[in-house]
């Protein structure tokens, strides 16, 4: 399907790659569909929340409490993401793998594996049998969404402390130098960025992860919510669904479900360049190519909503513009 689409993208009226990146999507859409043109009006925006025991080494501008009071926000529909997700016409999907709050409000999926992961500096972060919940929860969450009709997918998430897991799980996973993979969060000084480091190296002394393991390191440095969003991933692939990364986090999460599953990959698509630094590495290591720079470091799935209608908008294009047999003008020479 993928040789056809390519064929068709080439006759249509315009100079052949002209329209850059979309005919990437055109080609890559029919690739995983099997259709030439599906059908992706109905779209769905998941988002895993989780806390992070690593929070109380003091690596966050924010509290802890923050990730329990935007769950309750997203509930109440005044989130960025509410907003961003209703603007795409995509359903949100909340799922709760690991917060610290007391009572999941109605809207939100109680997946909970365990409040908060375990303080990474001084232990594993999670058995490998939490990181399986969390993983089989991502992978049910998406299967549900199929089934309901969903057929393309944001992946987001949550979770105070989780710049820290995640430059932690890169770091692990690419072997880079932990300053290469560590940001600045949801908004650090420049001691605390240096504490922020120093915490991640102390741990991946400590862990000496190997990087041909990925759920062993999820389990030493990882986090619920990034295991939920490698479930989420994996799941998407297993029912031929495009799904969108977002930033750093959820970037992360899809590296290290294609370290585990490698065919995973061709069913991913990035929205945007994140700020944090390690997220150009991590897109690269995926070979992916985000589609926005928008120097945004939110996180909630806000950058792959905001780049859900272009995928809408590629299949329009390619489904609906002229070709050049249409105008009786020969296609390209060459
Ligand atoms: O998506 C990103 O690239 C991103 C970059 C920085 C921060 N975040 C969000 O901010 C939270 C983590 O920040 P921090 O500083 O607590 O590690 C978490 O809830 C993420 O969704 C997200
Ligand atoms: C307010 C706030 C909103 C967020 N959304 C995602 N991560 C976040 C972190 C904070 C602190």
């Amino acid at each position: 399907m993928a040789d056809k689409m390519k064929k068709h993208v080439d006759q249509l009226t315009k100079p052949v790659g002209s329209l850059g990146q979309l005919e990437e999507i055109m080609v890559r859409l029919a690739a995983i569909t099997g259709e030439m043109f599906p059908e992706l009006h109905q779209k769905a925006v998941v988002i895993f929340c989780g806390d992070h025991g690593v929070a109380e080494e003091g690596v966050s501008a924010y509290p802890q409490e923050a990730t329990a009071l935007m769950i309750q926000s997203f509930d109440r529909g005044k989130a960025a993401i509410n907003l961003l997700a209703k603007r795409a016409g995509a359903e949100l999907c909340v799922v709760d793998v690991g917060s610290k709050l007391e009572e999941v409000p109605e809207s939100v999926v109680s997946a909970r594996v365990r409040k908060g992961t375990r303080n990474f500096c001084v232990e594993k972060a999670m058995t490998e049998e939490e990181v399986m919940q969390a993983i089989q929860t991502g992978r049910k969450t998406v299967c549900k969404l199929r089934e309901k009709g969903v057929r393309l997918l944001a992946v987001g998430e949550l979770g105070i402390g989780n710049t820290t897991a995640g430059a932690a799980v890169a770091s692990a996973l690419t072997g880079m130098e932990v300053k290469r993979m560590t940001g600045r969060g949801s908004g650090l000084s420049d001691s605390a960025y240096a504490h922020k480091c120093r915490v991640i190296e102390k741990a991946l002394l400590r862990h000496r992860p190997d990087p041909d393991r990925p759920l062993e390191v999820l389990a030493q440095v990882g986090g619920l919510e990034i295991a939920g969003m490698a479930g989420a991933y994996i799941g998407a692939a297993e029912n031929r669904m495009p799904v969108i990364t977002d930033g750093f986090i959820s970037t992360v999460a899809a590296l290290a479900a294609a370290r585990w599953k490698p065919e995973i990959k061709s069913y991913l698509f990035a929205s945007h360049a994140s700020v944090e630094p390690g997220h150009s590495v991590i897109l690269k290591q995926l070979g992916l190519k985000p589609l926005l720079h928008a120097d945004m470091r939110l996180g909630e799935g806000s950058g792959a909503a905001l780049a859900m209608p272009i995928f809408e908008t590629a299949v329009t294009l390619a489904r609906e513009m002229a070709t050049f047999a249409d105008l009786g003008l020969a296609g390209p020479s060459a």
